[in-house]
């Protein structure tokens, strides 16, 4: 029997099991195996998903994700947080700033240390993705951005913007993010619509303020999460593209597990991510 040494750690409550395979590296199941079995609720730890810390050749660590269902993303903006969180507090890295791989490309990190450790880390997520065939959604042309496009799904009319931050994003701006049926819409468009080939995560949002948003996510693979670091970073984005927050400004993303602070800064283009990053416990999962 496998003895798999693991960290549960949680970014406003999208919590996932963290395995450092830098210090961890005997041999282990194909990751997408393992996702599905960590993840479960009653025979594993139960999680959105397994979330590895690697050695990485262009970055100082390297960050690879797997959803509940053992589909990969190429980025998680809460899972960033979580593995900065870790490789400070664990030594893998010496300095507060520092760089992290996904598969998406390399982001900067800042850890804020306090007596108690890392609670509080900012990233910086990089461009957004805007053309057409980069996030990628199908229709209309390939290098166009899509803001506000109306689609029926489940036969009342929509408008999507779509954005990637690494990871696809559709996201619709509404009047009342509580009376929205995520439950029906989440999974019509995550997985298997045309719109898009690769899926989707499903996000609606609800402008408070110049300042505010509420943002509610359905995540592709992994389905109703607490949060979504990379989908409140697009969900600034879409509001920015459709005229009702401006670029430059701290933007505050309610999610249903607390607050991130967000910023599109004009002069680089890139988006900020500021959060809090959490350990829930350590443990050994027997495989
Ligand atoms: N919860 C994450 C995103 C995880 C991956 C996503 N479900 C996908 O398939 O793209 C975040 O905090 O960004």
């Amino acid at each position: 029997m496998t003895r798999l040494p693991f960290t549960k750690m949680h970014g406003l409550g999208n919590n996932y099991i963290y395995v450092d395979r830098v210090t961890y590296t005997e041999p282990l199941p194909p990751y997408s195996e393992l996702a599905k079995k960590v993840s479960n609720q009653n025979t594993g730890i139960g999680s959105d998903g397994l979330i590895l810390i690697l050695p990485s050749e262009v970055a100082d660590v390297k960050m690879r994700i797997f959803n509940s269902d053992g589909s990969e993303a190429k980025n998680c903006g809460n899972g960033l947080r979580c593995v900065a969180k870790y490789a400070f507090e664990h030594g893998l890295v010496k300095e507060e700033h520092f760089s992290i791989e996904t598969i998406s490309g390399k982001v900067e990190a800042k850890v804020f240390p306090t007596d108690g450790g890392v609670d509080k880390v900012t990233i910086d997520m990089g461009e957004p993705i805007l053309e057409r065939e980069r996030i990628p959604m199908t229709g209309g042309k390939p290098v166009e951005t899509v803001i506000q496009e109306t689609h029926i799904i489940e036969g009342q009319a929509y408008q999507i913007t779509g954005v990637s931050m690494g990871n696809p994003h559709g996201i619709f701006l509404v009047e009342n993010i509580h009376n929205i049926p995520i439950n029906e819409i989440g999974p019509k468009l995550a997985d298997g619509h045309d719109l898009f080939p690769e899926g989707t995560n499903v996000g609606f949002v609800e402008v408070l303020s110049d300042s505010e948003l509420h943002y509610r996510v359905w995540e592709r693979g992994s389905g109703i999460t607490q949060a979504c670091g990379t989908g409140a970073c697009a969900a600034v984005v879409a509001s920015i593209l459709e005229g009702r927050l401006r670029k430059d400004e701290l933007i505050t993303v309610h999610l249903a597990g607390g607050d991130l602070q967000i910023e599109w800064d004009n002069a680089s283009n890139h988006v900020w991510m500021t959060g809090a990053a959490v350990t829930i416990c350590d443990g050994i999962f027997f495989l």
